[in-house]
C-alpha cells in the first residue's frame, strides 16, 4: 500500500467497491475514491436511466463492476492525465445527476456508447432523439480511446505515399526530348507502334510530361541521396571496448541480431530492386514485351535512344527483377534465325561466374528496331574497376584478391569452352561484376553480340576446330591481360591517380618480372596466360590450373567458411521470426476493444493472466516505478512461453494486492486457445 501514489489514487474508484459494493479498508486507509462518487452508485445511478427505454440489458449495467481496465490496478494515470481521466472515466461522467454525455445523438458525434455493442441501449436512446433528456450512459474506457468507435469509425483509407515516383513535374523529369538517329521523334512514338502484346496484362502508363525547358539536370546517380531511406534506424554497434566487459554468458543486443554491415547491405539490395523510375512512358517505354518498370541503369548515358542501353525491369511472367540490355537501330533485314540461335546456344550455358543470359526480342517500343537481351539482375553490382578505383570507399587490390578472381574467372573458361563457345574482349575489368563477399564475381555476358552483327554468324557460331581454338586461346590472354592490370595496381588503388591499363601488345616478360608486391606463382600465371609456349603448345584449363592448384583449396576454404557465417547469421533471423510470430499472437489478443467489457478479461475473470502476463513481459518496472527496458527478459519469458515449460511464475497485480501463481504451460494454453477462439 505505502507504494500507491495517494494523489492520483484518491481520483480512482476503489475496486472493491466496484466488486464487492464496499471497502473494509475504506476506513484503514486505502488511498482509492470511495463514497458519494463510488462506481457501486454511479452504476446505481446509470440503471433508471437505462429503464426509460426498458433497456436494463445487465450487460451494460454489470460493465463497470468487471471491467478490468479501469480498475485502479491497472490502469495507471498520470497526474497530468487527471482532468482528461475525469472527463471520460466512469465516475466522473456518471454520477452528477444531469451530466450530460453525448451519445449516439443525432447529430452522431462522439459517442461514448457503441450502439454495435448494444442495440438496445442505443436504439432508445436514438429513438428518444431528446438532447434535454441528458442520458447519462458512460462505458468506462481508457482516457485515450473513449471517443473511438471502431465499428463506426471510417473505413481508413492510406494516402498513396509514393507521389515521388508519379510525379510528372515537367522540371522533375530528367530528360528532355530526345530524337533517334533519323531524326524520328521517339516522342511521338506510339504504343500501336509496338509489337508487343502485353499492354492489357499491365497497369496503363502515366501521362507523359510536358516539357517546358531544354535546360533540365541531370542528376548523375538516381535516386538522388536525399531521398535515400535510412539504414541507421538501429544503434550502432558499441564500440569494441564495450563489448570486452561483457561476461562470456552475457550478450549484447547487436549479437541476438544479423549484423548491422550485413542488414544495411541488404537493405540497401532491396532498395535498388524496389526502385522504379518516374517513367513518362514515352521516352522510357512503360512495357517491353514481357517486362515493365524500366529503370536506367548506365544513368550517365544521356543519349538513351542511339546507344546500347542497360534497364532493371521487372518481369510480368515472373515478378522478379532482370537486366534489360538494349541494341538499338538493328537492321530490319536482319535474319530473325540469328537471334533463335543465339538464344539455343547461349541460354545452355550455366555457371556461377557468369551472369545468365535468359531471353532476347525484337521490339519497336523504343521508336526504332531494338534487339533486348535479358539478363538475371544483381542489386547493386560494381565493375572490378569501379569497385577497385572509383566508389567510396575503394576497395584496394591484394594478392588475395588476385587469387580469388584468378579462380573465378578460369570457372567461367572452362564453362564456356566446353560448351565450344568463347568468351572474347568482355573479359575485362568493366565487364566483371562484383556481387558480393568474399570477392565473388559474375562476368556480365560474352561477346555474343558478335554473333548478332558478324554477317558469318552460322559459320562462326558453329565453327568448330581451328577457329574457335584460335578464339579460345585469345580468351587466356584477355583473363591475363585483365590480371596483370590488376597486378599493376595492386596496393595503389587507395590512391586517387587513375589506373594504368595496358594493351595486350604492350606486356612483356620484362613488364610481368617488374610487378612489385606479387608473388613468383602468380607472376608465372601471368607468363603462361599471355605468352605462347615455346613448343607451340596450346594453353588448356588443365595447363593453367596445374600453376595454383594450392590457391583453389584457399577460395574453397574462404568460401566455405563464409557461408557458414551467413548460415549461423541466418539461424539468428530464425529465432527472431518465432518470436515474432509469438509477439504478433500476444497483441491480437491483448487489449482489444470488446474485451473491456467482456467479463472474462475482467480481474476475476479466466483471461486476466494474460494481461498481467503482458504487462510483467514488457511493461516491468523498478522500485522506484521507473520503466525498465530489458531485452533479455523479454526473451527469455517469450521463449519460456513459446516452449511451455512448466515452471511457474508469479504475476502481480500494480497494486500488489492480488497476485496469481500460474505455469508458462498454462499460460501458453490459455493464449492458444484464447487465439483461436477468436481466429475461428
Ligand atoms: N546483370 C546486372 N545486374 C546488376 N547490375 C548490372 C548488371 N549488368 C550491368 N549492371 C550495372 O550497369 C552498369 C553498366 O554496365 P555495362 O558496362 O555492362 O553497360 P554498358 O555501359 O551499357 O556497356 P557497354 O555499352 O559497354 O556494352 C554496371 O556498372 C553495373 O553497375
Amino acid at each position: 500500500m505505502d507504494k500507491i501514489n495517494p494523489d492520483w489514487a484518491k481520483d480512482i474508484p476503489c475496486r472493491n467497491i466496484t466488486i464487492y459494493g464496499y471497502c473494509k479498508k475504506e476506513n484503514e486507509g486505502c488511498p482509492f475514491k470511495h463514497g458519494d462518487n463510488a462506481t457501486a452508485s454511479a452504476v446505481n445511478d446509470a440503471s433508471p436511466l437505462l429503464e426509460i427505454g426498458e433497456a436494463t440489458t445487465p450487460t451494460m449495467a454489470a460493465v463497470p463492476k468487471f471491467n478490468a481496465k479501469v480498475s485502479a490496478s491497472f490502469t495507471p494515470m498520470t497526474v497530468g492525465s487527471d482532468s482528461a481521466a475525469t472527463a471520460t472515466a466512469t465516475t466522473s461522467a456518471t454520477t452528477k445527476a444531469n451530466v450530460s454525455v453525448t451519445i449516439a445523438d443525432t447529430s452522431g458525434a462522439a459517442s461514448t456508447v457503441n450502439p454495435m455493442v448494444n442495440p438496445a441501449v442505443s436504439g432508445t436512446l436514438l429513438n428518444s432523439n431528446n438532447n434535454s433528456s441528458n442520458i447519462s450512459i458512460s462505458i468506462p474506457t481508457t482516457a485515450s480511446s473513449s471517443n473511438y468507435d471502431p465499428f463506426n469509425a471510417p473505413i481508413f483509407t492510406p494516402s498513396s505515399t509514393s507521389s515521388i515516383h508519379t510525379n510528372t513535374n515537367a522540371s522533375s523529369f530528367p530528360f528532355p526530348p530526345i530524337t533517334n538517329s533519323s531524326g524520328m521523334n521517339i516522342n511521338a512514338n506510339d504504343d500501336s507502334n509496338s509489337n508487343m502484346s502485353m499492354a492489357n496484362n499491365v497497369p496503363p502508363s502515366m501521362q507523359p510530361p510536358t516539357m517546358e525547358s531544354n535546360n533540365l539536370k541531370y542528376p548523375s546517380i538516381y535516386p538522388p541521396p536525399h531521398s535515400l531511406l535510412q539504414y541507421h534506424l538501429y544503434a550502432p554497434e558499441q564500440p569494441s571496448s564495450l563489448k570486452s566487459l561483457l561476461r562470456p554468458n552475457e550478450r549484447s543486443a547487436d549479437q541476438l541480431f544479423i549484423p548491422n554491415n550485413i542488414r544495411e547491405d541488404l537493405t540497401k539490395k532491396n532498395l535498388s530492386i524496389l526502385q522504379v523510375f518516374p517513367s513518362s512512358g514515352k521516352v522510357i517505354p512503360s512495357i517491353v514485351q514481357d517486362y515493365f518498370n524500366l529503370v536506367p541503369l548506365n544513368f550517365n548515358n544521356n543519349d538513351f535512344l542511339n546507344k546500347t542501353t542497360l534497364f532493371k525491369v521487372f518481369s510480368n511472367y515472373d515478378g522478379k527483377p532482370y537486366v534489360l540490355k538494349r541494341l538499338p537501330n538493328i537492321d530490319k533485314s536482319m535474319n530473325p534465325n540469328k537471334i533463335s540461335k543465339i538464344y539455343q546456344i547461349w541460354s545452355k550455358v550455366n555457371c556461377t561466374n557468369l551472369i545468365k543470359f535468359r531471353d532476347i526480342f525484337q521490339t519497336t517500343k523504343f521508336g526504332d528496331l531494338s534487339i533486348c537481351l535479358i539478363f538475371d539482375y544483381y542489386p547493386n553490382a560494381l565493375s572490378l574497376y569501379d569497385y577497385h578505383f572509383v566508389n567510396f570507399p575503394k576497395f584496394p587490390i591484394t594478392m588475395n584478391y588476385l587469387w580469388i578472381y584468378l579462380v573465378q574467372l578460369t570457372n567461367v573458361i572452362n564453362s564456356i569452352h566446353s560448351q565450344n563457345l568463347k568468351i572474347g574482349n568482355t573479359l575485362n575489368w568493366r565487364k566483371v561484376f562484383i556481387t558480393g563477399d568474399p570477392g565473388r564475381i559474375k562476368l556480365s555476358h560474352c561477346n555474343f553480340m558478335d554473333l548478332l552483327f558478324n554477317d558469318d554468324t552460322d559459320t562462326v557460331a558453329s565453327s568448330s576446330g581451328s577457329t574457335m581454338e584460335r578464339l579460345q586461346q585469345l580468351d587466356y590472354k584477355y583473363l591475363g591481360l585483365l590480371l596483370f592490370n590488376l597486378s599493376m595496381s595492386i596496393d595503389n588503388s587507395n590512391n586517387n591517380s587513375t589506373p594504368r591499363e595496358c594493351r595486350l601488345d604492350e606486356i612483356t616478360l620484362q613488364s610481368i618480372d617488374d610487378l612489385k608486391q606479387i608473388d613468383d606463382k602468380f607472376k608465372d600465371t601471368l607468363k603462361y596466360l599471355l605468352f605462347d609456349d615455346d613448343d607451340d603448345e596450346k594453353k588448356s584449363i588443365h595447363g593453367l590450373t596445374s600453376h595454383f592448384f594450392d590457391k583453389m583449396f584457399m577460395v574453397l576454404e574462404s568460401s566455405q567458411t563464409y557461408t557458414e557465417y551467413m548460415e549461423s547469421v541466418l539461424s539468428r533471423e530464425l529465432e527472431n521470426g518465432r518470436l515474432f510470430r509469438l509477439i504478433n499472437k500476444l497483441n491480437c489478443i491483448f487489449g482489444r476493444i470488446e474485451s473491456r467489457i467482456d467479463i472474462n478479461w475482467s480481474e476475476s475473470g479466466t483471461k486476466f493472466p494474460i494481461i498481467l502476463f503482458y504487462d510483467y513481459i514488457f511493461h516491468q518496472v523498478d522500485s522506484t516505478g521507473k520503466p525498465i527496458m530489458d531485452l533479455t527478459h523479454v526473451l527469455r519469458c517469450l521463449n519460456k512461453l513459446d516452449a511451455g515449460i512448466q515452471e511457474k511464475l508469479m504475476l502481480v497485480t500494480p497494486d500488489e494486492l492480488n497476485c496469481i501463481i500460474i505455469s508458462y504451460k498454462e499460460l501458453k494454453d490459455l493464449i492458444d486457445s484464447t487465439f483461436r477462439s477468436i481466429t475461428q
